[in-house]
Protein backbone atom coordinates (compact mmCIF):
# COMPACT_ATOMS: atom_id res chain seq x y z
CA UNK A 1 0.00 0.00 0.00
CA UNK A 2 1.75 3.17 -0.85
CA UNK A 3 1.52 6.65 0.92
CA UNK A 4 1.21 9.33 -1.33
CA UNK A 5 1.27 13.23 -0.61
CA UNK A 6 -1.86 15.51 -1.62
CA UNK A 7 -0.09 16.95 -4.66
CA UNK A 8 0.59 13.68 -5.66
CA UNK A 9 -3.11 12.09 -5.25
CA UNK A 10 -4.62 15.63 -7.13
CA UNK A 11 -1.78 15.00 -10.10
CA UNK A 12 -2.91 11.02 -10.33
CA UNK A 13 -6.56 12.65 -10.62
CA UNK A 14 -5.53 14.61 -13.09
CA UNK A 15 -3.95 11.78 -15.06
CA UNK A 16 -6.48 9.31 -14.34
CA UNK A 17 -9.30 12.29 -15.84
CA UNK A 18 -7.25 12.26 -18.80
CA UNK A 19 -6.66 8.94 -19.50
CA UNK A 20 -9.06 6.94 -17.70
CA UNK A 21 -12.27 7.86 -16.05
CA UNK A 22 -13.64 10.87 -15.39
CA UNK A 23 -13.67 13.24 -12.11
CA UNK A 24 -17.21 12.82 -11.63
CA UNK A 25 -16.65 8.92 -11.63
CA UNK A 26 -14.08 8.90 -9.49
CA UNK A 27 -16.13 11.18 -7.37
CA UNK A 28 -19.07 8.87 -7.59
CA UNK A 29 -17.32 5.66 -6.51
CA UNK A 30 -15.68 7.70 -3.93
CA UNK A 31 -18.88 8.81 -2.01
CA UNK A 32 -20.81 5.73 -3.02
CA UNK A 33 -17.93 3.45 -1.34
CA UNK A 34 -18.54 5.71 1.54
CA UNK A 35 -22.34 5.28 1.76
CA UNK A 36 -22.43 1.48 1.68
CA UNK A 37 -19.52 1.48 4.80
CA UNK A 38 -21.94 3.46 6.67
CA UNK A 39 -24.75 1.22 6.17
CA UNK A 40 -22.63 -2.02 6.55
CA UNK A 41 -21.18 -0.42 9.86
CA UNK A 42 -23.36 1.12 11.42
CA UNK A 43 -27.33 -0.59 9.87
CA UNK A 44 -29.50 1.36 12.20
CA UNK A 45 -29.94 5.42 13.12
CA UNK A 46 -30.13 8.81 11.52
CA UNK A 47 -27.16 9.62 9.17
CA UNK A 48 -25.91 13.30 9.05
CA UNK A 49 -24.37 14.40 5.88
CA UNK A 50 -22.15 17.27 6.79
CA UNK A 51 -20.65 19.05 3.18
CA UNK A 52 -18.18 21.73 2.78
CA UNK A 53 -17.39 23.81 -0.47
CA UNK A 54 -14.76 21.66 -2.40
CA UNK A 55 -14.87 18.12 -3.77
CA UNK A 56 -14.81 16.57 -0.18
CA UNK A 57 -18.32 17.92 -0.03
CA UNK A 58 -18.95 16.53 -3.14
CA UNK A 59 -17.77 13.25 -2.12
CA UNK A 60 -20.81 13.66 0.53
CA UNK A 61 -23.58 14.64 -1.62
CA UNK A 62 -22.73 11.24 -3.26
CA UNK A 63 -22.92 9.88 -0.10
CA UNK A 64 -25.84 11.37 0.54
CA UNK A 65 -27.70 10.27 -2.55
CA UNK A 66 -26.79 6.44 -1.87
CA UNK A 67 -27.46 6.62 1.64
CA UNK A 68 -31.04 7.68 0.51
CA UNK A 69 -31.54 4.98 -2.02
CA UNK A 70 -30.49 2.33 0.45
CA UNK A 71 -33.32 3.71 2.59
CA UNK A 72 -31.29 5.29 5.44
CA UNK A 73 -33.40 8.21 7.42
CA UNK A 74 -30.88 10.58 5.98
CA UNK A 75 -29.89 14.60 6.21
CA UNK A 76 -27.36 16.95 4.13
CA UNK A 77 -25.98 20.11 5.63
CA UNK A 78 -23.82 22.85 3.68
CA UNK A 79 -21.57 24.86 5.10
CA UNK A 80 -21.58 27.86 2.97
CA UNK A 81 -23.47 28.84 -0.45
CA UNK A 82 -25.20 26.51 -2.96
CA UNK A 83 -23.91 29.00 -4.96
CA UNK A 84 -20.44 28.81 -4.62
CA UNK A 85 -19.91 25.31 -5.45
CA UNK A 86 -17.88 24.50 -8.94
CA UNK A 87 -16.90 21.87 -10.83
CA UNK A 88 -17.57 17.71 -9.94
CA UNK A 89 -19.17 19.26 -6.32
CA UNK A 90 -21.46 21.39 -7.91
CA UNK A 91 -22.51 18.55 -10.27
CA UNK A 92 -22.98 15.69 -7.53
CA UNK A 93 -24.91 18.80 -5.19
CA UNK A 94 -27.37 19.58 -8.04
CA UNK A 95 -28.60 15.83 -8.15
CA UNK A 96 -29.46 16.89 -4.26
CA UNK A 97 -30.42 20.29 -4.64
CA UNK A 98 -34.00 20.42 -2.73
CA UNK A 99 -32.27 18.85 0.34
CA UNK A 100 -29.34 20.60 1.28
CA UNK A 101 -29.89 22.87 4.57
CA UNK A 102 -27.83 25.30 5.83
CA UNK A 103 -25.06 24.12 8.41
CA UNK A 104 -25.80 27.06 10.63
CA UNK A 105 -28.92 25.03 11.59
CA UNK A 106 -26.57 22.39 13.71
CA UNK A 107 -24.87 25.26 15.94
CA UNK A 108 -28.26 27.43 16.43
CA UNK A 109 -29.93 26.07 19.52
CA UNK A 110 -32.61 28.91 19.31
CA UNK A 111 -34.10 28.16 16.03
CA UNK A 112 -37.33 26.32 15.74
CA UNK A 113 -36.21 23.90 13.31
CA UNK A 114 -32.57 23.13 15.56
CA UNK A 115 -31.51 19.60 14.68
CA UNK A 116 -30.10 18.27 17.86
CA UNK A 117 -27.10 15.16 17.64
CA UNK A 118 -27.76 12.31 19.68
CA UNK A 119 -26.09 8.97 20.84
CA UNK A 120 -26.74 6.32 17.59
CA UNK A 121 -26.74 8.61 14.78
CA UNK A 122 -24.31 9.06 12.39
CA UNK A 123 -21.90 11.88 10.90
CA UNK A 124 -20.42 11.70 7.61
CA UNK A 125 -17.57 13.90 7.69
CA UNK A 126 -17.52 15.60 4.14
CA UNK A 127 -16.10 19.23 5.08
CA UNK A 128 -12.80 19.03 4.19
CA UNK A 129 -10.25 16.65 2.89
CA UNK A 130 -6.85 16.63 1.56
CA UNK A 131 -7.64 20.48 0.30
CA UNK A 132 -7.33 21.28 4.16
CA UNK A 133 -4.71 24.40 4.12
CA UNK A 134 -4.90 26.13 7.12
CA UNK A 135 -6.23 25.99 10.96
CA UNK A 136 -9.84 25.40 10.99
CA UNK A 137 -12.31 28.75 12.51
CA UNK A 138 -15.44 29.90 12.26
CA UNK A 139 -18.88 27.22 11.89
CA UNK A 140 -15.84 24.48 10.62
CA UNK A 141 -14.08 24.81 14.12
CA UNK A 142 -17.80 24.95 15.51
CA UNK A 143 -18.98 22.23 13.66
CA UNK A 144 -15.82 19.89 14.87
CA UNK A 145 -15.98 21.08 18.36
CA UNK A 146 -19.93 19.88 18.38
CA UNK A 147 -19.39 16.26 16.99
CA UNK A 148 -16.61 15.51 18.63
CA UNK A 149 -18.72 16.57 22.07
CA UNK A 150 -21.67 13.94 21.32
CA UNK A 151 -21.70 10.32 20.96
CA UNK A 152 -22.79 10.20 17.70
CA UNK A 153 -20.55 7.83 15.39
CA UNK A 154 -18.19 9.15 12.92
CA UNK A 155 -17.23 8.15 8.93
CA UNK A 156 -14.88 11.07 7.94
CA UNK A 157 -14.32 11.08 4.16
CA UNK A 158 -10.38 10.87 2.92
CA UNK A 159 -9.27 12.77 6.05
CA UNK A 160 -11.33 13.88 9.24
CA UNK A 161 -11.64 17.56 9.00
CA UNK A 162 -8.90 19.65 11.04
CA UNK A 163 -6.58 16.81 9.77
CA UNK A 164 -4.04 17.78 7.07
CA UNK A 165 -3.18 15.25 4.70
CA UNK A 166 0.30 15.97 4.29
CA UNK A 167 1.22 16.06 7.67
CA UNK A 168 0.37 14.15 11.21
CA UNK A 169 0.97 17.45 13.37
CA UNK A 170 -2.11 19.02 14.38
CA UNK A 171 -2.76 22.72 13.77
CA UNK A 172 -5.99 22.96 15.03
CA UNK A 173 -8.85 20.62 17.02
CA UNK A 174 -9.77 18.00 14.34
CA UNK A 175 -12.50 15.36 13.90
CA UNK A 176 -11.84 12.21 15.69
CA UNK A 177 -13.32 9.81 13.70
CA UNK A 178 -14.59 6.13 14.19
CA UNK A 179 -13.53 5.46 10.32
CA UNK A 180 -12.03 7.01 7.77
CA UNK A 181 -12.20 6.00 3.96
CA UNK A 182 -10.08 6.71 1.70
CA UNK A 183 -8.88 6.18 -2.24
CA UNK A 184 -6.48 3.98 -3.59
CA UNK A 185 -3.55 4.96 -1.19
CA UNK A 186 -2.90 6.65 2.14
CA UNK A 187 -1.64 10.03 2.50
CA UNK A 188 1.23 10.70 5.88
CA UNK A 189 -1.88 12.01 8.19
CA UNK A 190 -2.88 8.07 8.23
CA UNK A 191 -0.15 6.74 9.59
CA UNK A 192 1.62 9.62 11.25
CA UNK A 193 0.35 10.45 14.75
CA UNK A 194 -1.22 12.70 16.11
CA UNK A 195 -3.19 12.90 13.00
CA UNK A 196 -3.34 8.66 12.46
CA UNK A 197 -5.17 8.46 15.76
CA UNK A 198 -7.79 10.55 15.13
CA UNK A 199 -8.57 8.54 11.76
CA UNK A 200 -9.98 5.36 13.45
CA UNK A 201 -10.16 2.29 11.36
CA UNK A 202 -8.70 3.44 8.28
CA UNK A 203 -10.16 2.03 4.85
CA UNK A 204 -8.64 2.52 1.46
CA UNK A 205 -10.65 1.65 -1.52
CA UNK A 206 -10.76 1.14 -5.02
CA UNK A 207 -12.07 4.30 -6.83
CA UNK A 208 -10.35 3.84 -10.12
CA UNK A 209 -7.15 4.80 -9.91
CA UNK A 210 -4.34 2.32 -11.38
CA UNK A 211 -1.44 1.19 -9.48
CA UNK A 212 0.34 2.18 -12.74
CA UNK A 213 -0.73 6.10 -11.96
CA UNK A 214 0.24 5.72 -8.18
CA UNK A 215 3.88 4.48 -9.32
CA UNK A 216 4.04 7.63 -11.95
CA UNK A 217 3.37 10.25 -9.77
CA UNK A 218 4.42 8.60 -6.00
CA UNK A 219 7.95 8.12 -4.15
CA UNK A 220 8.80 4.94 -2.98
CA UNK A 221 6.74 5.23 -0.01
CA UNK A 222 4.89 1.97 1.44
CA UNK A 223 2.85 0.88 4.40
CA UNK A 224 5.33 -1.74 6.26
CA UNK A 225 3.91 -4.80 5.84
CA UNK A 226 5.10 -8.45 5.38
CA UNK A 227 4.16 -8.50 1.66
CA UNK A 228 6.89 -5.56 0.71
CA UNK A 229 9.97 -7.52 2.43
CA UNK A 230 8.76 -11.82 3.07
CA UNK A 231 10.08 -12.88 0.01
CA UNK A 232 14.08 -11.48 1.29
CA UNK A 233 14.25 -13.37 3.93
CA UNK A 234 16.16 -16.23 4.44
CA UNK A 235 14.39 -20.01 5.44
CA UNK A 236 17.16 -22.78 5.93
CA UNK A 237 16.75 -25.69 3.82
CA UNK A 238 17.19 -29.63 5.19
CA UNK A 239 20.92 -29.25 4.82
CA UNK A 240 22.24 -25.79 5.85
CA UNK A 241 23.71 -25.78 9.06
CA UNK A 242 24.24 -23.14 11.79
CA UNK A 243 27.68 -21.44 10.08
CA UNK A 244 25.53 -20.83 7.04
CA UNK A 245 23.34 -18.78 9.19
CA UNK A 246 25.31 -16.01 9.92
CA UNK A 247 27.31 -14.82 12.93
CA UNK A 248 26.03 -12.20 15.18
CA UNK A 249 28.37 -10.34 17.62
CA UNK A 250 26.75 -8.04 20.02
CA UNK A 251 28.94 -5.74 22.00
CA UNK A 252 28.20 -4.68 26.00
CA UNK A 253 27.97 -2.58 28.07
CA UNK A 254 30.37 -2.87 31.05
CA UNK A 255 29.64 -5.45 34.20
CA UNK A 256 26.42 -4.75 35.97
CA UNK A 257 25.21 -3.26 32.97
CA UNK A 258 24.92 -5.91 30.21
CA UNK A 259 20.88 -6.76 30.54
CA UNK A 260 20.04 -4.94 27.28
CA UNK A 261 22.98 -6.60 25.09
CA UNK A 262 21.37 -9.80 26.61
CA UNK A 263 18.41 -9.05 25.06
CA UNK A 264 19.62 -7.82 21.44
CA UNK A 265 21.69 -11.68 21.98
CA UNK A 266 18.71 -13.64 22.61
CA UNK A 267 16.26 -11.34 20.06
CA UNK A 268 18.88 -11.93 17.34
CA UNK A 269 19.18 -16.07 18.40
CA UNK A 270 15.27 -16.44 18.03
CA UNK A 271 15.36 -14.45 14.38
CA UNK A 272 17.90 -17.34 12.98
CA UNK A 273 21.08 -15.93 12.93
CA UNK A 274 23.13 -19.51 13.21
CA UNK A 275 26.19 -18.20 16.28
CA UNK A 276 25.48 -15.08 18.61
CA UNK A 277 28.28 -14.07 20.93
CA UNK A 278 28.30 -11.70 23.32
CA UNK A 279 31.30 -9.42 23.05
CA UNK A 280 32.32 -7.93 26.43
CA UNK A 281 35.16 -6.89 28.93
CA UNK A 282 36.52 -9.68 30.99
CA UNK A 283 34.83 -8.43 34.46
CA UNK A 284 31.16 -8.63 31.97
CA UNK A 285 31.83 -12.59 31.55
CA UNK A 286 30.60 -14.12 34.19
CA UNK A 287 27.29 -12.09 34.24
CA UNK A 288 26.59 -12.72 30.72
CA UNK A 289 27.75 -16.55 30.83
CA UNK A 290 25.70 -17.21 33.52
CA UNK A 291 22.09 -16.57 31.79
CA UNK A 292 23.27 -17.09 28.45
CA UNK A 293 22.54 -21.13 26.83
CA UNK A 294 23.02 -20.90 23.60
CA UNK A 295 24.06 -17.36 23.22
CA UNK A 296 28.18 -17.26 23.37
CA UNK A 297 30.83 -15.06 25.12
CA UNK A 298 33.60 -13.80 24.32
CA UNK A 299 36.38 -11.18 26.21
CA UNK A 300 38.30 -8.38 24.85
CA UNK A 301 41.42 -6.93 26.64
CA UNK A 302 41.20 -3.84 24.04
CA UNK A 303 39.99 -2.21 21.25
CA UNK A 304 42.21 -3.66 19.04
CA UNK A 305 40.74 -7.33 20.51
CA UNK A 306 37.52 -5.59 19.73
CA UNK A 307 37.99 -5.02 16.47
CA UNK A 308 39.63 -8.70 15.47
CA UNK A 309 36.61 -10.65 16.92
CA UNK A 310 34.04 -7.89 15.42
CA UNK A 311 35.26 -8.13 12.05
CA UNK A 312 35.23 -12.24 12.25
CA UNK A 313 31.13 -11.74 12.46
CA UNK A 314 28.64 -11.31 9.57
CA UNK A 315 26.31 -8.83 11.69
CA UNK A 316 27.24 -6.63 14.87
CA UNK A 317 24.88 -4.31 17.23
CA UNK A 318 26.29 -2.01 19.25
CA UNK A 319 24.59 0.83 21.67
CA UNK A 320 22.23 -0.54 24.27
CA UNK A 321 23.61 0.33 27.49
CA UNK A 322 27.04 1.09 26.43
CA UNK A 323 27.48 4.08 28.21
CA UNK A 324 28.13 7.67 26.98
CA UNK A 325 31.79 7.48 27.14
CA UNK A 326 34.96 8.68 24.98
CA UNK A 327 35.65 4.64 25.01
CA UNK A 328 32.13 4.18 23.07
CA UNK A 329 33.03 6.38 20.15
CA UNK A 330 35.98 4.53 20.00
CA UNK A 331 34.23 1.51 19.91
CA UNK A 332 31.91 2.88 17.06
CA UNK A 333 34.55 4.20 15.11
CA UNK A 334 36.36 0.74 15.17
CA UNK A 335 33.25 -1.30 15.07
CA UNK A 336 32.50 0.35 11.61
CA UNK A 337 36.26 0.13 10.29
CA UNK A 338 35.67 -3.37 10.04
CA UNK A 339 32.93 -3.03 7.45
CA UNK A 340 30.70 -5.85 8.90
CA UNK A 341 26.67 -4.68 8.79
CA UNK A 342 26.11 -3.12 11.69
CA UNK A 343 22.90 -1.63 14.24
CA UNK A 344 24.01 1.67 16.51
CA UNK A 345 21.37 2.01 18.78
CA UNK A 346 20.86 4.41 22.16
CA UNK A 347 24.31 5.43 23.36
CA UNK A 348 26.25 4.62 20.19
CA UNK A 349 24.21 7.15 18.93
CA UNK A 350 24.24 9.90 21.67
CA UNK A 351 27.65 9.85 21.82
CA UNK A 352 27.96 11.93 18.66
CA UNK A 353 25.64 14.45 19.70
CA UNK A 354 28.22 16.94 19.72
CA UNK A 355 29.61 16.04 16.46
CA UNK A 356 27.22 14.38 14.38
CA UNK A 357 28.83 14.59 11.32
CA UNK A 358 31.95 12.46 12.45
CA UNK A 359 29.66 9.77 12.80
CA UNK A 360 27.93 10.23 8.98
CA UNK A 361 31.90 10.44 7.92
CA UNK A 362 32.18 6.37 9.17
CA UNK A 363 28.88 5.13 8.54
CA UNK A 364 29.18 2.85 5.17
CA UNK A 365 25.53 1.71 3.22
CA UNK A 366 25.42 -1.79 5.86
CA UNK A 367 24.89 0.49 8.77
CA UNK A 368 21.25 0.90 10.38
CA UNK A 369 20.43 3.91 12.72
CA UNK A 370 17.94 3.22 15.44
CA UNK A 371 16.72 6.13 16.93
CA UNK A 372 14.29 7.46 19.01
CA UNK A 373 12.71 10.85 18.49
CA UNK A 374 15.18 11.95 21.24
CA UNK A 375 18.42 10.32 20.07
CA UNK A 376 17.11 11.32 16.50
CA UNK A 377 16.79 15.25 17.35
CA UNK A 378 20.63 14.85 19.16
CA UNK A 379 22.13 13.36 15.30
CA UNK A 380 19.61 15.47 13.15
CA UNK A 381 18.93 18.99 15.27
CA UNK A 382 16.00 20.79 14.23
CA UNK A 383 15.13 18.50 11.45
CA UNK A 384 11.85 17.27 12.24
CA UNK A 385 10.55 20.76 12.90
CA UNK A 386 12.20 22.34 9.78
CA UNK A 387 10.70 19.38 7.47
CA UNK A 388 7.39 18.85 9.48
CA UNK A 389 6.82 15.84 8.31
CA UNK A 390 8.10 12.56 10.37
CA UNK A 391 8.79 10.34 6.71
CA UNK A 392 10.03 12.89 4.84
CA UNK A 393 12.83 14.12 7.79
CA UNK A 394 13.71 10.53 8.12
CA UNK A 395 14.52 9.86 4.54
CA UNK A 396 16.41 13.41 5.12
CA UNK A 397 17.97 11.70 7.36
CA UNK A 398 18.83 8.78 5.40
CA UNK A 399 20.44 10.99 2.93
CA UNK A 400 22.84 12.58 4.97
CA UNK A 401 23.50 9.70 7.21
CA UNK A 402 24.03 7.41 4.03
CA UNK A 403 22.39 4.85 5.55
CA UNK A 404 19.47 3.34 6.69
CA UNK A 405 17.25 5.25 9.26
CA UNK A 406 14.56 3.98 11.45
CA UNK A 407 12.93 6.29 13.44
CA UNK A 408 11.01 4.78 16.19
CA UNK A 409 7.65 5.43 17.93
CA UNK A 410 3.92 4.03 17.24
CA UNK A 411 4.56 5.34 13.52
CA UNK A 412 8.19 3.93 13.22
CA UNK A 413 9.27 5.60 9.95
CA UNK A 414 12.44 3.34 8.30
CA UNK A 415 14.04 5.22 5.74
CA UNK A 416 16.50 4.43 2.78
CA UNK A 417 19.52 6.41 1.69
CA UNK A 418 18.08 6.41 -1.50
CA UNK A 419 14.73 7.47 -0.60
CA UNK A 420 12.33 5.04 -0.43
CA UNK A 421 10.82 4.74 2.82
CA UNK A 422 8.20 2.10 4.71
CA UNK A 423 5.95 3.80 7.45
CA UNK A 424 4.93 1.00 10.38
CA UNK A 425 1.76 1.60 12.43
CA UNK A 426 1.82 -2.49 12.98
CA UNK A 427 2.57 -2.52 17.50
CA UNK A 428 0.73 -2.40 20.71
CA UNK A 429 1.76 0.75 22.78
CA UNK A 430 2.94 -1.60 25.64
CA UNK A 431 5.83 -1.78 23.55
CA UNK A 432 6.87 1.24 25.32
CA UNK A 433 8.78 -0.73 28.10
CA UNK A 434 11.99 -0.93 29.16
CA UNK A 435 14.23 -3.28 26.72
CA UNK A 436 11.98 -3.03 23.56
CA UNK A 437 14.37 -1.36 21.58
CA UNK A 438 17.51 -3.66 22.81
CA UNK A 439 15.21 -6.39 20.88
CA UNK A 440 14.64 -4.69 18.04
CA UNK A 441 18.55 -3.48 17.31
CA UNK A 442 19.24 -7.57 17.95
CA UNK A 443 16.44 -8.80 15.40
CA UNK A 444 17.82 -6.31 12.59
CA UNK A 445 21.77 -7.33 13.54
CA UNK A 446 20.61 -10.68 13.39
CA UNK A 447 18.84 -10.59 9.52
CA UNK A 448 21.58 -8.45 8.45
CA UNK A 449 23.93 -11.32 9.84
CA UNK A 450 22.28 -13.22 7.50
CA UNK A 451 22.79 -11.63 4.01
CA UNK A 452 19.55 -9.66 4.50
CA UNK A 453 19.40 -5.56 3.17
CA UNK A 454 19.81 -3.36 5.97
CA UNK A 455 16.37 -1.98 4.54
CA UNK A 456 14.59 -5.14 4.98
CA UNK A 457 16.34 -6.37 7.62
CA UNK A 458 14.92 -3.26 9.65
CA UNK A 459 12.00 -3.42 8.05
CA UNK A 460 10.52 -7.05 8.71
CA UNK A 461 12.05 -6.46 12.41
CA UNK A 462 10.01 -3.45 12.77
CA UNK A 463 6.89 -5.20 11.91
CA UNK A 464 7.86 -8.76 13.81
CA UNK A 465 8.49 -6.67 16.65
CA UNK A 466 5.17 -4.84 16.53
CA UNK A 467 3.28 -8.17 15.97
CA UNK A 468 5.33 -9.87 19.03
CA UNK A 469 3.93 -6.89 20.94
CA UNK A 470 -0.02 -7.26 19.96
CA UNK A 471 0.68 -11.12 20.31
CA UNK A 472 1.55 -10.22 24.05
CA UNK A 473 -1.15 -7.62 24.87
CA UNK A 474 -1.10 -5.84 27.58
CA UNK A 475 1.43 -6.54 30.83
CA UNK A 476 4.17 -7.00 27.89
CA UNK A 477 7.63 -6.99 29.09
CA UNK A 478 11.01 -6.72 26.55
CA UNK A 479 11.83 -10.51 27.59
CA UNK A 480 8.36 -11.98 26.30
CA UNK A 481 8.54 -10.52 23.01
CA UNK A 482 11.10 -13.27 21.96
CA UNK A 483 8.66 -15.86 22.64
CA UNK A 484 6.25 -15.10 20.11
CA UNK A 485 8.86 -14.72 16.94
CA UNK A 486 8.74 -18.42 16.36
CA UNK A 487 4.82 -18.60 15.72
CA UNK A 488 5.02 -15.55 13.57
CA UNK A 489 8.01 -16.58 11.79
CA UNK A 490 6.44 -19.75 11.05
CA UNK A 491 3.41 -17.83 10.03
CA UNK A 492 5.00 -15.41 7.40
CA UNK A 493 7.26 -18.68 6.54
CA UNK A 494 4.02 -20.57 5.46
CA UNK A 495 2.36 -18.05 3.84
CA UNK A 496 5.08 -17.71 1.37
CA UNK A 497 6.66 -20.61 1.63
CA UNK A 498 9.79 -20.66 -0.97
CA UNK A 499 9.52 -23.61 -3.41
CA UNK A 500 12.80 -24.76 -2.73
CA UNK A 501 12.47 -25.24 1.24
CA UNK A 502 10.71 -28.07 2.27
CA UNK A 503 11.00 -27.88 6.36
CA UNK A 504 9.51 -31.16 6.80
CA UNK A 505 10.60 -34.23 5.04
CA UNK A 506 7.66 -36.27 3.38
CA UNK A 507 7.78 -40.39 2.25
CA UNK A 508 5.31 -42.13 0.90
CA UNK A 509 4.74 -46.03 1.33
CA UNK A 510 2.33 -48.00 -0.93
CA UNK A 511 1.80 -51.24 0.03
N1 LIG B 1 -8.30 10.69 -5.83
C1 LIG B 1 -8.89 11.14 -4.80
O1 LIG B 1 -8.32 11.13 -3.71
C2 LIG B 1 -10.23 11.69 -4.92
C3 LIG B 1 -10.58 12.66 -4.02
N2 LIG B 1 -11.78 13.23 -4.01
C4 LIG B 1 -12.14 14.09 -2.92
O2 LIG B 1 -11.64 15.38 -3.16
C5 LIG B 1 -11.09 15.89 -1.96
C6 LIG B 1 -10.17 17.02 -2.22
O3 LIG B 1 -10.95 18.05 -2.77
P1 LIG B 1 -10.50 19.58 -2.76
O4 LIG B 1 -11.56 20.31 -3.41
O5 LIG B 1 -9.14 19.64 -3.31
O6 LIG B 1 -10.37 19.95 -1.22
P2 LIG B 1 -11.42 20.05 0.01
O7 LIG B 1 -12.74 19.55 -0.37
O8 LIG B 1 -10.75 19.38 1.15
O9 LIG B 1 -11.51 21.59 0.37
C7 LIG B 1 -11.18 22.61 -0.47
C8 LIG B 1 -11.94 23.89 -0.13
O10 LIG B 1 -11.91 24.23 1.24
C9 LIG B 1 -11.22 25.48 1.44
N3 LIG B 1 -10.44 25.35 2.67
C10 LIG B 1 -9.23 24.82 2.82
N4 LIG B 1 -8.87 24.83 4.11
C11 LIG B 1 -9.90 25.36 4.81
C12 LIG B 1 -10.12 25.62 6.18
N5 LIG B 1 -9.23 25.27 7.11
N6 LIG B 1 -11.26 26.21 6.56
C13 LIG B 1 -12.19 26.51 5.63
N7 LIG B 1 -12.04 26.29 4.30
C14 LIG B 1 -10.91 25.72 3.90
C15 LIG B 1 -10.42 25.67 0.18
O11 LIG B 1 -10.18 27.02 -0.04
C16 LIG B 1 -11.32 25.03 -0.86
O12 LIG B 1 -12.35 25.90 -1.22
C17 LIG B 1 -10.49 14.69 -1.33
O13 LIG B 1 -10.25 14.90 0.03
C18 LIG B 1 -11.53 13.64 -1.60
O14 LIG B 1 -12.54 13.66 -0.60
C19 LIG B 1 -12.66 12.94 -5.20
O15 LIG B 1 -13.95 13.26 -5.03
C20 LIG B 1 -12.52 11.48 -5.59
C21 LIG B 1 -11.12 11.19 -5.98
K1 LIG C 1 -13.43 14.92 5.78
Amino acid sequence: MRIISVNQMNEADRRTSEFGLSGASLMDAAGRACAEMVHNTWPDGRVIVLCGQGNNGGDGFVAYRYLEQLGRQVSLFLIGDVGDLSGDAEGAAELVLDDIQAASVLLDKSENDSFELSEGDVVVDAMLGAGNSRPLEGEFLQLVQLINATKAHVLSIDVPTGVRGDTGALSSEAICADITVTFNALKTAHVIESAASLCGAISVVDVGISEETLAYVGDEIFLNRPDVWADKLPWPTRSTHKHQRGSLGVVAGEAGKTGAARLAARAGLRVGAGLVTLLGHASAIPEMAASSLAVMTKDYADIDELYLLSASQSGLVFGPAAGVTEGTRFKVASLLQTGVPIVLDADALTVFKDDPSFLFGLLHEKCVLTPHEGEFESLFPGLLAEVGNKINATRTAANIAGCVVVLKGADSVIASPDGAARVNVHGSPFLATAGSGDVLAGMIGSWMAQGVSAYDSASASVWIHGEASLSGGAGLISEDLMDYFPRILTRIYEEIRPSNVLWERKIEFST
